[in-house]
C-alpha cells in the first residue's frame, strides 16, 4: 500500500468531482469516514476512489474489496466501476488500452460483492478453521424458515419430557401460554438471536436486573417526555391545538407551558407520582380559558385537546407510574429467562440439523465470517497482506456483527488508510434486520480528524425540491447539514406538489373506510400521472441533451411504505389504461394463485380435505362455477364422494366436461405423487389444467404467471434440498401463507420498461427518479399483535402476560417501557423512510395522501391536528399549511417554495375534463372469484 500522495493527482480533478468529492478520492494516510446527504454523489466517489487506486496506489483489482448490502446494489456498483475502467481504456494511448482490457477482464471476478457473499467466499476458503463442510449451500429465507420451524416442533417435543432446566422452562412456559404460543413466541425469538448477549441475560441475577431496569427507566422517561412534546403525533396533535387557539387573555399559554415544564421536570422528580398528579391537575382546564376564548368553535376545540391531552399522557405515562412490587402469581423476569432458555436449546437444534445437512443460513455466514476471523490470527493476517483497501457502501445499514467483521477485516489499517466508508445517517432504514446507526457516528468518532469528511452538494434534485426537503427535515434530524443544489437550470413549473383525495360523503357523519380513501387516492394519483403524460410540458431534465422533454410513463415512480395495499392503486392506474411495473410486492403468498396451488396439492395429498377441493373446483385448474359446485354440494353430503360418484348431478354440458376431467387429472395426480418429484407434480398439474393459460388471461395476469413460476422454482429449491417430502412442502407453504414472510412477488417486466413504476422506499434506497409520487402519505403503521415475547436491546428479554387472564399473572410494566424504547427508535426510522423518499426526484415531488374529509378549520394547525396525522403528516403540517403549501412560521433559514396543491373529492375526480378524453376500459376486472372460501361451506 502506498503512504500519502503528496500532491493532488491532476487526472482525478480532470474527472470532474467537486472539491469535497476529490478530497475524498484523493486522501491517503488516513482512513475516510465519508458521511453524505443523499444525491451527493455517495457511490459516484466511491467508484472515483476504485479507480484512483488502481491508477496511482498501482494496487492489483484483486488487492480492493467492495462492500454494499443488497444485490441490486452491488451489481450497481460492479457496472459502474467497470464504465469507468471503460472509459480509461477508450481515452488509453494505445500502449495503454492492454492495461486497461486487463483489469476489465480481472473485474469479473473481483471482490466487489454483498456482505453476505464476502462472507461466503471466505468461509469455503477456510472450511477446516471453522468445521465446516466446504460445499455447504446456503439456505435462503424461505428455506432457513422451513428448517426452523422443523425443529422449533421436534426440539419442543422432546424437551418437553426431558429433565432439564430448559424442560422445566417448557413446562412452564406452557402452563402459561399454551403450546401454540409458545411455538410463535421461540420462533420469534432465534429470529433475534444474540447468542452472547443472551448468556449474559440468563447470568443475571434478578437483583442485578431489577437494578438495570430501574436506571433504565429513568433514561427512558426523560427521553419519553421530549418524545412526546416534539413527535408522538397523538400528544403533539393536541399541544398543537392548544398552543396555536387564537385566545385573548393569557392563562392557556401559561397553563400549557407550565404543563410542558411539568413533563419536563419528570424525570428528575423525587417523587413521580406526586410530579404527575401536579401536571395532570395543572391540565384539568379551569373555566376560565375556556371562558378567554372567543369563538365557541375554539373553545370547543381546546376543550376536547385538554381533555385529549390529559388522558393520552394518563395512558403514556401509566407503565412509568406502576409500582413494579404488585401481587403476582409469576414473576416476569423468571418467565423472560425459562423463554431464552427454551428459544436457546431449540436455537442449538437448528444448528444441528443445519450442520447435518450442510447448510448455513445468511445470519449464519455472517457470524461464521466474524468467528472466523476473531479466533484465527493467522487468517486475519493473510487477509490484511491480501487486501490493501476496503470500500463499504450504505454504512449506516451495519449491524454488530457486520461491523465487527468490518473491524477485523480492516484489522491494524482501520484507521490508518485502509477503509473508505461512506453513508448517511439520515438513510438508516434496515433497524428491523438489525442495523444500528449508532455504530455508523462510533466508527467516525473514531477516525483520525483527516478522514472525517462530508459531502453536502446534492446533484439529483431540482433546487426547490431540496429547498423543501431542507425545510421539512431541519428540525427532524440533530446537526441537519442542509442539501445544496449544483448549479443547473431550473422549472417554472413546482417541483413540489401535494396531491390530497377524500371520497364524496352524503353527510358529514357519513363513515368511510380506510379502502375507500385509498380507493379514491388511486384514482387521484392515476389522474394526475395521465395528465403528466399527455401534457407538453418540458419538466424533465435531460443531461444528454441538456434541455427540458416532457414527461415519459417511465420517469415515474410511485412509492410506497407498504406494499400490503398496492392493488387498490393497480386497479386505479389500470382504469386510467397506465402501463406499469410492479418491483416485488411483497405480498407473494398471499395471492390467490399461491392459494390455488395449495389447494390442488392438499387434495392430492389427502383426498379428505374437502375446503381444498371446493377451492381447487372453482380455480380456473378446474373451472366449476359456483352454481355447479352447490348442486354437487346438493347431490351429496361429501363433495369428494359426490365428485366420484356414478350418479352426477344434472349441470350444463361444459361444465359437466369440466368436472370430468378435474376427476381424471385428480386420479391421475394421486397415482403419480409418489414417484416424481414435487417439482414434476407441480408441473404437471399446470401443463394437465392449462393453468398457466387461464392465469394469462387474468386481470394482472403476467404478474401472476410469474408468481406461479416463481412458485414451482421454489418447489423445485425444496426437492434439491432433499430432505422435504410433498406433505413437508405442503406443510410449509401453507405456514408461508399464513404467515406471510417478506417474500417478493415475480417481476413481469424488465425493470428499465417505458412504464410506471410501482416499489417500495426501501426498494427505492440508492436510486433516482425523474418523478417521484408518495403514496398513502398518511398510513398509520400497525402494531404487532398477540406477540408474547421480544428481545429488546436495552432491556433484553421481556415478555407480556396473556392478555385473557384477569387479573395478570405477571406484571406487564417492562414489556411496556420496552415497547415504549422500541416505539420511539421506531419513529426515528420512519421519519428516516421519508427523508429517503423525499430525495429520490429529480424533477418533481408528489405527495399524496386519502383523507376522510376537509374539516373546516380556519387554523391550518388545528385542522392539521384534526386530520389525526401520523409522524409523517405531523411533520410536514408543522411546517407547512398542507391546504396551502405555505411555510408556516418562516425562520431565517427557509427559502420560498411553491408548492402546488391539487385537492379532490372523489366526485371531482371522475369530472376531471382529462378523464374523459381517455379510453377507459368499460369496467373494472370481476373480482368476484376473489370471495373467500367460506361464502360457499
Ligand atoms: N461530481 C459530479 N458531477 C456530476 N454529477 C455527479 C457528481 N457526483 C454525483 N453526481 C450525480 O449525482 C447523482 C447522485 O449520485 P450518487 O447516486 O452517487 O449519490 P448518493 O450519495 O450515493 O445518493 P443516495 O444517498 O441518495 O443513494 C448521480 O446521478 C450522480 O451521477
Amino acid at each position: 500500500m502506498s503512504a500519502d500522495v503528496p500532491h493532488l493527482p491532476t487526472e482525478v480533478r480532470a474527472a470532474g468531482l467537486t472539491l469535497q468529492q476529490a478530497a475524498a478520492v484523493e486522501l491517503r494516510g488516513s482512513s475516510v469516514h465519508l458521511s453524505s446527504g443523499a444525491g451527493c454523489g455517495k457511490t459516484h466517489v466511491l467508484t472515483a476512489r476504485y479507480l484512483s487506486h488502481i491508477k496511482n496506489d498501482r494496487s492489483s483489482v484483486g488487492q480492493l474489496v467492495a462492500i454494499t448490502f443488497t444485490e441490486r446494489a452491488a451489481r450497481e456498483m460492479r457496472e459502474r466501476i467497470r464504465g469507468s475502467f471503460r472509459k480509461e481504456r477508450d481515452q488509453s494511448s494505445t500502449e495503454h488500452r492492454t492495461f486497461w482490457e486487463d483489469r476489465l477482464e480481472e473485474l469479473e471476478s473481483a471482490p466487489i460483492n454483498t456482505i453476505h457473499s464476502f462472507c461466503g467466499n471466505l468461509l469455503r476458503q477456510y472450511p477446516a478453521e471453522m468445521g465446516i463442510d466446504p460445499q455447504f449451500e446456503i439456505l435462503d429465507e424461505v428455506l432457513s424458515l422451513n428448517v426452523r420451524w422443523e425443529a422449533i416442533r421436534e426440539e419442543l417435543q422432546s424437551l418437553l419430557l426431558e429433565e432439564s432446566d430448559a424442560g422445566n422452562s417448557l413446562r412452564a412456559l406452557t402452563q402459561l401460554f399454551g403450546w401454540y404460543k409458545i411455538q410463535n413466541s421461540v420462533l420469534h425469538l432465534i429470529e433475534e438471536l444474540d447468542q452472547g448477549a443472551w448468556s449474559d441475560f440468563l447470568n443475571l441475577s434478578e437483583a442485578e436486573y431489577r437494578a438495570r431496569i430501574a436506571s433504565l427507566k429513568i433514561q427512558l422517561l426523560k427521553r419519553y417526555c421530549r418524545f412526546l412534546l416534539t413527535s408522538d403525533p397523538t400528544s403533539v396533535k393536541y399541544l398543537t391545538i392548544l398552543l396555536k387557539s387564537r385566545y385573548e387573555g393569557n392563562l392557556l399559554p401559561v397553563k400549557v407551558r407550565e404543563a410542558i415544564e411539568q413533563l419536563q421536570a419528570l424525570s428528575s422528580a423525587s417523587n413521580l407520582q406526586q410530579a404527575y398528579e401536579e401536571l395532570h391537575k395543572t391540565l384539568l382546564g379551569p373555566k376560565e380559558i375556556i371562558a378567554q376564548l372567543v369563538d365557541p368553535e375554539e373553545a370547543e376545540n381546546v376543550k376536547e385537546a385538554l381533555k385529549g391531552f390529559r388522558d393520552s399522557l394518563k395512558n403514556k405515562l401509566d407503565a412509568f407510574l406502576e409500582n413494579e412490587s404488585g401481587e403476582w402469581s409469576f414473576n416476569d423476569f423468571e418467565v423472560a429467562q425459562q423463554f431464552v432458555r427454551v428459544a436457546l436449546a431449540v436455537n442449538d437444534g437448528y444448528s444441528r440439523r443445519k450442520k447435518d445437512r450442510a447448510v448455513l443460513d445468511f445470519n449464519d455466514l455472517l457470524v461464521m465470517a466474524r468467528d472466523l476471523l476473531k479466533n484465527h490470527p493467522d487468517v486475519r493476517e493473510e487477509l490484511a497482506q491480501k487486501y490493501s483497501f476496503i470500500l463499504l457502501d450504505e454504512l449506516q445499514d451495519t449491524d454488530p456483527t457486520q461491523m465487527e467483521l468490518v473491524r477485523l477485516i480492516c484489522d491494524t489499517g482501520l484507521k490508518y488508510g485502509k477503509l473508505f466508508a461512506v453513508g448517511d445517517a439520515k438513510q438508516s432504514i434496515y433497524r428491523f434486520r438489525g442495523a444500528d446507526v449508532f455504530l455508523f457516528n462510533e466508527l467516525r468518532n473514531e477516525m483520525p480528524e483527516p478522514g472525517q469528511l462530508d459531502l453536502s452538494t446534492n446533484f439529483r434534485s431540482q433546487k426547490p425540491i431540496l429547498d423543501f426537503v431542507n425545510t421539512l427535515f431541519r428540525k427532524v434530524f440533530d446537526s441537519y447539514v442542509p442539501l445544496e443544489a449544483f448549479d443547473r437550470p431550473v422549472l417554472e413549473y413546482p417541483n413540489v406538489e401535494f396531491l390530497w383525495s377524500f371520497p364524496e360523503v352524503e353527510a358529514a357523519s357519513e363513515k368511510v373506510s380506510v379502502e375507500e380513501t385509498r380507493q379514491a387516492e388511486g384514482r387521484l394519483i392515476a389522474r394526475r400521472i395521465s395528465e403528466l403524460l399527455q401534457s407538453k410540458e418540458e419538466r424533465i431534465w435531460d443531461s444528454k441533451t441538456r434541455t427540458f422533454r416532457p414527461v415519459r410513463a417511465g420517469d415515474v415512480t410511485i412509492l410506497f411504505r407498504s406494499m400490503s395495499n398496492v392493488q387498490l392503486y393497480e386497479e386505479a392506474l389500470r382504469y386510467y389504461g397506465i402501463d406499469y411495473y410492479l418491483i416485488g410486492g411483497r405480498a407473494f403468498f398471499a395471492q390467490q394463485e399461491i392459494y390455488d396451488v395449495l389447494n390442488v396439492l392438499r387434495i392430492v395429498e389427502n383426498a379428505n380435505d374437502s375446503i381444498a377441493l371446493a377451492g381447487l373446483l372453482r380455480s380456473p385448474m378446474a373451472g366449476l362455477n359456483d352454481q355447479s359446485l352447490f348442486l354437487l354440494r346438493q347431490s351429496s353430503g361429501d363433495l369428494w364422494d359426490c365428485l366420484f360418484s356414478e350418479s352426477l348431478p344434472s349441470l350444463p354440458p361444459d361444465q359437466m366436461e369440466a368436472l370430468k376431467t378435474i376427476r381424471t387429472f385428480l386420479k391421475h395426480w394421486s397415482n403419480i405423487k409418489d414417484h416424481v418429484s414435487i417439482h414434476d407434480l407441480l408441473v404437471r398439474i399446470i401443463e394437465d389444467t392449462g393453468y398457466d393459460a387461464a392465469l394469462q388471461f387474468e386481470f394482472l395476469g403476467d404478474r401472476k404467471l410469474a408468481n406461479l413460476w416463481k412458485l414451482v422454482e421454489l418447489a423445485r429449491r425444496f426437492d434439491q434440498a432433499g430432505f422435504f417430502t410433498l406433505t413437508d412442502f405442503i406443510e410449509r407453504l401453507a405456514e408461508l401463507v399464513e404467515n406471510e414472510p417478506k417474500e417478493e412477488q415475480a417481476a413481469t417486466q424488465p425493470e428499465n420498461a417505458d412504464v410506471v413504476k410501482l416499489m417500495t422506499i426501501h426498494q427505492s434506497k440508492g436510486l433516482e427518479f425523474p418523478v417521484v409520487i408518495i403514496a398513502d402519505y398518511n398510513r398509520k403503521k400497525s402494531s404487532p399483535v398477540g406477540q408474547q415475547v421480544k428481545w429488546q436491546r436495552y432491556f433484553g428479554c421481556v415478555s407480556s402476560p396473556p392478555q385473557d387472564e384477569d387479573p395478570l399473572p405477571f406484571s406487564d410494566q417492562n414489556w411496556r417501557l420496552a415497547a415504549i424504547a422500541d416505539r420511539m427508535e421506531d419513529d426515528q426510522e420512519e421519519l428516516r423512510v421519508l427523508y429517503v423518499a423525499c430525495t429520490r426526484p429529480r424533477d418533481l415531488l408528489i405527495l399524496s395522501a386519502g383523507f376522510n374529509k376537509f374539516n373546516q378549520e380556519r387554523n391550518p394547525y388545528v385542522h392539521m391536528a384534526k386530520l389525526d396525522p401520523n409522524s409523517w403528516l405531523l411533520k410536514l403540517g408543522q411546517k407547512f399549511d398542507i391546504r396551502t403549501g405555505e411555510i408556516l412560521q418562516l425562520v431565517p433559514e427557509d427559502l420560498p417554495i411553491s408548492i402546488r396543491v391539487i385537492s379532490e373529492t372523489d366526485k371531482g375526480i371522475a369530472q376531471a375534463p382529462y378523464e374523459k378524453s381517455r379510453k377507459i376500459p368499460g369496467k373494472l376486472p370481476d373480482m368476484s372469484r376473489y370471495k373467500p372460501l367460506d361464502n360457499l361451506l
